[in-house]
C-alpha cells in the first residue's frame, strides 16, 4: 500500500502507538463522499482503542497514499480508560462496567461529606398562593401530596443508540461485539428533601470566562427561583472570579433586578479571565458568609467551581457549589449542547449571508467568515450546515493544505470557474500550523492563536495574483458580534431550565456538580467528568459527514 505519512495533531499522536498494525489487519469499509474526492478507507474505530483511521487512497505519482489519524470522539476515549480496565473474558464484565460507571457518575452530596447533614422538607412548592413569609415562623410551605419532586434514584440514559456493529457510522462499542450497555447519569430537579434552610442561605452568581448569549437568562432564573425556595440574601459576584477580591463589592439580586436583564445580551454581572487562586476564593467566601455558589462559566471556570469544592470539603465548610456550563464553543463533553451555543450559530447566519452576497454578486468573488472556537469546530461545522451557503468549511480537528493539487486555493480555482463564487468558513482554532505562533496566553493561561481567517484572506489574494485569475475577495470577522447578542428563543428555554435545575441541585444538598441537557432530559453531572478535556468534533461523525456532504468540499490533504 505504499507509504503512509501520518498526520494529526501533538494531542493525537500518544494514541497511535502500537494500534496501527492491528487495525489495518482488520475489514475495511468503502465509501464516496462529495464530488472529486478518492475512496475513503474507514476502519471500525472500535479495534483500535482511542483512534480511528480514516484512509484516503489515490493513485499517482504525486501523490503519496495518505492515512490521517484522527482523535476518537472524546467521550470514546474516556470510556476508554474504563474499558482498558475491563476483561471481556469475564462473564461479568457489563455488570461490572455498569457499575464503575455509575460510581464514576455519582454526584457528591453533603451526606457524603457531613455526618450530620440534615434535611428538611422542600420549600419549593408551586401551589403557593402567596410569597414564602419573611421568617418561616409558621413552618415551612412544604406541600409533601405535590408529585413535581424527582426521586433522588431517577436516571436518565447517557447513550440511547443501540450499535449493532462497529461499524455502523460513529458507533461507540465497549467490546468487539458492542454488546449493549447501559450507562445512567441523574436526572435534575427538585427534590423532595432540601439540605439548607432558606433563611440561612447566602447565595453568590459569578460568571467567568468570555461572554455567552443567555448569562443573563440564567442569572434571572437562578434569582427567580432561588426566591421561591425562601432565599433572601442572593448576590452577585461582579467580574468573574476577580470580584471575589476585596476591591470589589457584592451585587444585591432581587427578582425586580433581575426582572428584564435576559432582554440584552452580555452579563449583569461582567465577566474576567483570570483572577485570585482558590484558596483566597474560599477565604472571601468565608468572610461573606457565602454558602450557596453558582458558577457560570466554560472548562476553565468548572476547573475551579471543582477546586472550590473540594476546598471547601477540605475545610468542612457546608457549601453547594454548583456549575452552569457556558461557551458559545459547545466544547463540554456529554451534553447535547450549552446555552449560547444555539444563538451564536444563529448570529453567524448574519455573517455567512452577508459573505455570500457579496461574493455572489462579485465577478469571481470569494468571501471568507472567521467564526470563534478555539480548539473545537462546532460553531463553524453547525453555521455551515444551517446556512447552506458555505463551499468549504476549515475546523481545527481536520487537518487541511491551503497549497498544492489538493489544498484549499486549488479547490477555490475550481469553483470559481465552476460556480462563479464562492464562501469559505473557518474556525478560529483552525489551520494554526500555519500561522505565526504568538506564544501569548490570555489571563486564564489559554493559548492565543494567531489570525487564520487573516492569513487565509492573504494567501488567496496572493495564490490569485500570481496565476493571473481575478479574485475578488471579502472577509468578515463577526468574532464578537456572535457572542455579545442576546439568547435567542431556544436558548432562552435552555438558559431558564439550567438557571433553576442549578438551584434545585444546591438546595437538594449536590456540590461539585454542574448542570446539563442530555438526549433532551436534564441531568447533574459530576464536574470532572465533563472538563476531563476539551469536546471536540469527530471527523468521523455523521454530523461532520453531513456538513461534507452540504458544502461538497473535498479532502484538502
Ligand atoms: N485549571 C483551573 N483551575 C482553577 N481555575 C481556573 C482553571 N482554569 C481557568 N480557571 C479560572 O476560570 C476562569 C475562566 O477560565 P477561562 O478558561 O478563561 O474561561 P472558560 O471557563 O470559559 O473556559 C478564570 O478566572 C480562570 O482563572
Ligand atoms: O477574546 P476573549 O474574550 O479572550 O475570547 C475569545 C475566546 O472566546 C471563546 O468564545 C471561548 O470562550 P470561553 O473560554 O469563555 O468559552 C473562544 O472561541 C475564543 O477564543
Ligand atoms: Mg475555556
Amino acid at each position: 500500500m505504499g507509504r503512509f505519512p501520518f498526520f494529526g495533531t501533538k494531542h493525537d499522536m500518544p494514541y497511535i502507538d502500537g494500534h496501527l498494525s492491528l487495525s489495518l489487519s482488520v475489514p475495511c469499509i468503502f465509501s464516496t463522499m462529495g464530488p472529486a474526492i478518492s475512496p475513503r478507507l474507514l476502519l471500525p474505530a472500535t479495534t483500535s482503542d482511542r483512534v480511528s483511521f480514516h484512509a484516503t487512497i489515490r493513485s499517482g505519482v504525486d501523490r503519496p497514499n495518505v492515512i490521517r489519524i484522527f482523535k476518537r470522539n472524546p467521550y470514546a476515549a474516556a470510556s476508554a480508560e474504563m474499558k482498558a480496565a475491563v476483561d471481556f473474558g469475564d462473564p461479568d464484565w457489563k455488570d461490572k462496567y455498569e457499575h464503575e460507571f455509575e460510581k464514576r457518575f455519582n454526584i457528591p452530596h453533603m451526606t457524603d461529606f457531613f455526618s450530620d447533614a440534615e434535611s428538611y422538607p422542600s420549600t419549593f412548592c408551586l401551589r403557593m398562593r402567596t410569597p414564602v413569609s419573611e421568617d418561616f415562623a409558621q413552618g415551612y410551605p412544604s406541600d409533601e401530596e405535590w408529585q413535581g419532586y424527582i426521586d433522588t434514584n431517577d436516571r436518565v440514559l447517557l447513550k440511547v443508540i443501540r450499535f449493532s456493529s462497529p461499524r455502523s457510522a460513529g458507533a461507540e462499542c465497549i467490546d468487539p461485539d458492542c454488546t449493549w450497555v447501559e450507562q445512567w447519569i441523574h436526572r435534575a430537579g427538585p427534590r423532595e428533601k432540601i439540605f439548607f434552610k432558606p433563611e440561612n442561605v447566602k447565595a453568590a452568581i459569578v460568571t467567568c470566562g468570555g461572554l455567552c448569549p443567555g448569562l443573563n437568562d440564567v442569572i434571572r432564573q437562578i434569582v427567580i427561583t432561588l426566591e421561591i425556595y425562601g432565599v433572601k440574601k442572593i448576590v452577585g459576584v461582579p467580574f468573574g472570579y476577580r470580584g471575589f477580591g476585596k476591591e470589589f463589592a457584592e451585587i444585591p439580586l432581587t427578582r425586580k433586578v433581575v426582572q428584564n436583564v435576559h432582554l440584552s445580551g452580555g452579563s449583569l454581572l461582567g465577566v474576567s479571565r483570570g483572577g485570585p487562586n482558590v484558596t483566597e476564593i474560599v477565604d472571601s467566601m468565608q468572610e461573606r458568609g457565602i454558602n450557596m455558589l453558582f458558577v457560570l462559566g466554560g472548562n476553565g471556570t468548572h476547573a475551579g467551581a471543582n477546586a472550590v469544592h473540594n476546598e471547601c470539603r477540605k475545610r468542612g465548610f457546608k457549601v453547594a457549589v454548583v456549575g452552569v456550563p457556558k461557551t458559545i464553543d459547545n466544547d463540554i463533553l456529554l451534553m447535547d449542547k450549552t446555552f449560547g451555543f444555539d444563538t451564536a450559530v444563529e448570529e453567524a447566519q448574519r455573517a455567512i449571508n452577508s459573505a455570500y452576497i457579496e461574493a455572489h454578486s462579485a465577478y469571481r468573488g470569494v468571501g471568507v467568515v472567521k467564526l470563534m472556537g478555539r480548539s473545537s469546530g462546532f460553531i463553524a461545522m453547525q453555521a455551515a450546515l444551517a446556512s447552506g451557503q458555505i463551499d468549504i468549511c476549515l475546523i481545527p480537528e481536520v487537518p487541511f493544505e491551503l497549497h498544492g493539487p489538493h489544498g484549499v486555493l486549488k479547490h477555490l480555482k475550481y469553483l470559481l470557474e465552476t460556480k462563479g463564487s464562492a464562501v469559505i468558513c473557518v474556525a478560529e482554532g483552525a489551520g494554526q500550523n500555519f500561522v505565526e505562533k504568538t506564544n501569548a496566553k490570555d489571563a486564564s493561561g489559554n493559548v492565543v492563536y494567531g489570525d487564520i481567517g487573516v492569513h487565509i484572506q492573504q494567501e488567496i489574494k496572493k495564490y490569485f495574483k500570481e496565476i493571473g485569475d481575478p479574485a475578488d475577495v471579502k472577509y468578515i470577522d463577526p468574532t464578537y458580534m456572535i457572542r455579545a447578542c442576546r439568547a435567542n428563543a431556544s436558548d432562552g428555554i435552555l438558559c431558564t431550565v439550567l438557571g433553576q435545575n442549578a438551584v434545585h441541585g444546591a438546595f437538594g444538598g449536590y456540590s461539585g456538580i454542574t448542570v446539563g441537557i442530555c438526549n433532551t432530559h436534564y441531568v447533574y453531572l459530576p464536574i470532572p467528568e465533563v472538563i476531563s478535556y476539551p469536546r471536540t468534533v469527530d471527523p468521523n461523525s455523521r454530523m461532520w459527514h453531513r456538513c461534507l456532504t452540504s458544502t461538497g468540499q473535498p479532502d484538502f490533504i
